[in-house]
């Protein structure tokens, strides 16, 4: 059955596109076919709902998602992992190869993509291994990957860094002939050798391994210049530090073809947080400074940083609920990546819901290449186009309970913490994934 068959014509009554006047969105056969003043009269055939209030944003789009399956289904799996995803306003994910089987090859990225696209959620986009295995040593089937049914424009050894820069190099070549971007968890290995939490006055003070700021900048700097060499794409993932932030600034001011992510967590935590050993707030990259998390604010502000991801790292209580040092590195992101963003950025003045709409959608899926074609994703809120659309109420402020979101983890870093915002409804090509805040449950199979 498709879904133009079965979907109502919805009426999105008085939401305030990117917070702009109210007005009335048409949501049919899958694409935004109407602009109508607010709170005009709604015909009998169509599903009115009450948006007053809402601000609409185009469906979120996640560049760096882990979604765990296939091998570590006790975690997360592709379909609740996705439905955590509809719950917190997305409408796409980018989904990391670091799998049991590593998807480094076409079968995996066609696996996913397939029972991705079964489930319904969200459009999931697989992320390509750049090494076999992701052990750093042999080039993975990048070709194979991008011909695949899964079309994979990302690659990206996350979680291990790609350190080898011959291998960088050869897949910034390999990538440049789709038009493909290797995407780099910038952490030098040997720098951080055991390391636990940020090198700092508070590691010193734990007397935990540090992990120094030069570990991530020193491969970020050796990769914008070799992204240069090469022509080809960059994109680094979760940059943590104000000198991070200031390497992408002249990169980008020397012409070089380099994007740069920062995660919700990195926008507001600090490793003041490490003081309890609550291994909740153990993470790669790790929490930094408050003045890193200034200097990352400032540069999503300015544009140095182009996007928001949230690195959702689900991991059973097994390897969170244990002593520091033995505890996984990971903290959850889908449920609250918007919120955290109102919170730091909307409504402390530094950015418009015009900007969000960038950082969380519209560049995103410019980056993977994903705003194109029949399952264009990031595109505008404007007639004609896919019918993606997330509503929030950015008066609302809710408590974050670990325990009772979507995600089959509970390794939320902001379990107990009020924040601003909530997800009211998600709509994908114009089917609802998300009302009055709950998912909808679908019909098996049921896709777009
Ligand atoms: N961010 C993390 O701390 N962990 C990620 C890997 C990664 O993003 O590097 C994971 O897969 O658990
Ligand atoms: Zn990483
Ligand atoms: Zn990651």
């Amino acid at each position: 059955m498709s879904e133009q068959t079965t979907n109502p014509t919805y009426v999105l009554q008085g939401a305030a596109p990117l917070g702009a006047d109210p007005v009335d969105l048409v949501l049919a056969g899958g694409v935004i076919t109407e602009v109508r003043a607010a709170h005009s009269p709604v015909a009998d055939d169509e599903t009115a709902v009450d948006a007053t209030g809402l601000v609409a944003l185009p469906g979120l789009v996640d560049l760096h998602t882990h979604l765990r399956e296939p091998g570590r289904e006790d975690a997360e799996t592709i379909v609740s992992g996705t439905r955590a995803a509809a719950v917190g306003g997305f409408t796409a994910v980018h989904a990391m190869a670091n799998t049991t089987p590593v998807a480094d090859t076409a079968g995996v990225v066609e696996q996913v993509w397939r029972i991705g696209r079964d489930a319904g959620w969200v459009d999931v986009h697989p992320v390509g291994a750049v090494s076999v295995g992701l052990e750093g040593h042999q080039l993975a089937e990048i070709g194979a990957m991008a011909d695949s049914a899964a079309r994979v424009r990302v690659f990206s050894d996350d979680g291990k860094c790609v350190w080898d820069p011959i291998l960088m190099r050869r897949a910034l070549e390999y990538v440049k002939a789709f038009d493909g971007v290797v995407a780099q968890h910038a952490q030098e290995p040997r720098l951080t050798e055991g390391a636990q939490m940020n090198e700092g006055v508070v590691s010193a003070e734990l007397g935990l391994a540090g992990w120094p700021a030069v570990a991530e900048e020193a491969i970020i700097a050796r990769d914008v210049l070799l992204a240069e060499h090469v022509g080809s794409r960059l994109h680094v993932c979760h940059l943590s530090t104000a000198g991070s932030v200031e390497i992408i600034r002249w990169a980008k001011g020397r012409g070089i073809d380099v994007t740069a992510e920062v995660t919700p967590h990195h926008l507001v935590l600090t490793d003041e947080l490490a003081r309890d050993y609550d291994p909740t707030f153990k993470v790669n990259p790790p929490l930094r400074t408050a003045a890193d998390v200034e200097a990352v604010r400032q540069g999503l502000a300015d544009g140095t940083i182009d996007i928001v991801a949230t690195d959702h790292a689900p991991h059973t209580r097994e390897d969170k609920d244990c002593e520091w040092a033995a505890a996984a590195f990971g903290m959850t992101g889908l449920e609250t990546a918007l919120s955290v963003v109102q919170q730091t950025m909307v409504d402390s003045g530094r950015m418009t819901w015009a900007d969000v709409a960038r950082v969380l959608s519209a560049a995103p899926a410019r980056i993977g290449r994903i705003d194109e074609g029949p399952t264009a994703q990031g595109r505008p809120l404007e007639v004609g186009e896919p019918a993606n659309v997330v509503l929030v109420d950015p008066a609302a402020r809710r408590v974050v309970d670990g325990r009772s979101q979507a995600t089959a983890s509970t390794n939320t870093p902001f379990h107990g913490h009020e924040l601003p915002g909530r997800v009211v409804a998600t709509f994908l090509r114009g089917r609802a994934t998300v009302l009055e805040g709950a998912p909808v449950e679908q019909v098996a199979g049921v896709r777009s």
